[in-house]
């Protein structure tokens, strides 16, 4: 087991202008919607969650979305939602794979069956003679837009794997009896945990240059040992037992060709291949949010940036 210490990372907060007006406008537009549809990524489901937007919207029903399951563990993504549900009031979930088109259907029923319990409770004694309004809500690129294409089919959301791709709100009308209220990602204001920010980054939820390739990249890694995912990594050409992070970096280099003049390593190129990689999958179902908290054991510790990192791996199949 190899442990990592991050401690010595600041604070990666990012809250631009117009983050603090769309937090602003769904204020502003709470009264119009029934069910507020917060997405989060199952990879992190607790550090992409803006815990902040559901008290915000406290006063709707929630449905909370753990997308992206295709890239998450799936007991801990059921262990997640269960979480989440039990957590806050009125509140359900759905696990969803947008990009597979799986849960889609659940999306639609279980925000009605919602929208029922809670007009029932508010003593509603006639059905909903309207279609039923959701506001979709989350930090940048969890997938709103990609559900929101997903459900209507139109593809009117423009999506992209980039933070901050939506930067206004807009609805829009489903065949089915359903509006969509579309708004920006939006993060909490201030500095999150500094893990919880090293994994915004890593979904791309924060913008990464804020945050550095080069700490995202040994992130990565250090997730990549904990989970024992080698099997990318071996695919690239590194060799386990792993005797220092800079071979992980050079092996990786060579075996794409990526060559600065003189035939040095082009590091900067892998580190940037690594994390797209990691965005388009390659890595396979890896959960970076673990239960009870967010800081890694450091018994062993990875000494960064300056110092070599020596990683006492032991590879069971070699
Ligand atoms: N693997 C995987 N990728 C997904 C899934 N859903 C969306 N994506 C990808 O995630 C990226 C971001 O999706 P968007 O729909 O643009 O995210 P967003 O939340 O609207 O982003 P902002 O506009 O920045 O708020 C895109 O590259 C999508 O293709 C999914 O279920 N699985």
């Amino acid at each position: 087991m190899i442990n990592f210490d991050f401690s010595f990372v600041k604070g990666v907060g990012w809250y631009p202008g117009h983050m603090l007006k769309a937090t602003r406008d769904i204020r502003k537009q709470l009264k119009l919607v029934d069910v507020v549809m917060i997405l989060t990524d199952a990879r992190t489901p607790v550090s992409a969650l803006n815990e902040g937007l559901i008290k915000i919207t406290s006063t709707k029903p929630t449905l909370i979305v753990l997308n992206k399951a295709d890239l998450a563990e799936d007991e801990k993504t059921l262990d997640w939602a269960e979480h989440l549900k039990s957590k806050y009031e009125n509140c359900d979930y759905v696990i969803t794979e947008t990009i597979n088109r799986r849960g889609l259907k659940q999306i639609t029923n279980t925000a009605r069956q919602l929208i029922k319990e809670d007009r029932k409770k508010k003593g509603a004694t006639r059905p909903l003679f309207r279609p039923i309004r959701l506001m979709i809500a989350g930090v940048p690129n969890v997938g709103k837009s990609s559900l929101i294409n997903a459900l209507n089919r139109k593809k009117s959301a423009r999506t992209g794997p980039r933070p901050g791709v939506t930067r206004s709100q807009q609805w829009i009308t489903l065949a089915d009896d359903m509006e969509l209220l579309d708004t920006p990602g939006i993060m909490p204001p201030g500095n999150p945990l500094v893990e919880c920010g090293l994994r915004l980054g890593l979904i791309n939820a924060v913008k990464q240059d804020l945050i550095g390739k080069s700490l995202l990249v040994t992130y990565l890694m250090s997730q990549a040992f904990k989970h024992e995912n080698y099997a990318y990594l071996k695919s690239l050409g590194v060799a386990f037992p792993v005797k220092d992070y800079d071979d992980i970096l050079t092996t990786i280099a060579a075996k794409m060709g990526y060559k600065l003049p003189g035939d040095e390593p082009d590091i900067r190129k892998t580190e940037e291949f690594i994390l797209r990689s990691y965005t388009d999958g390659k890595f396979g179902k890896m959960t970076l949010d673990t239960p009870p908290d967010f800081q890694a054991p450091g018994d062993v510790k990875i000494l960064w940036p300056d110092a070599k990192i020596n990683l006492d791996i032991e590879d069971e199949e070699n």
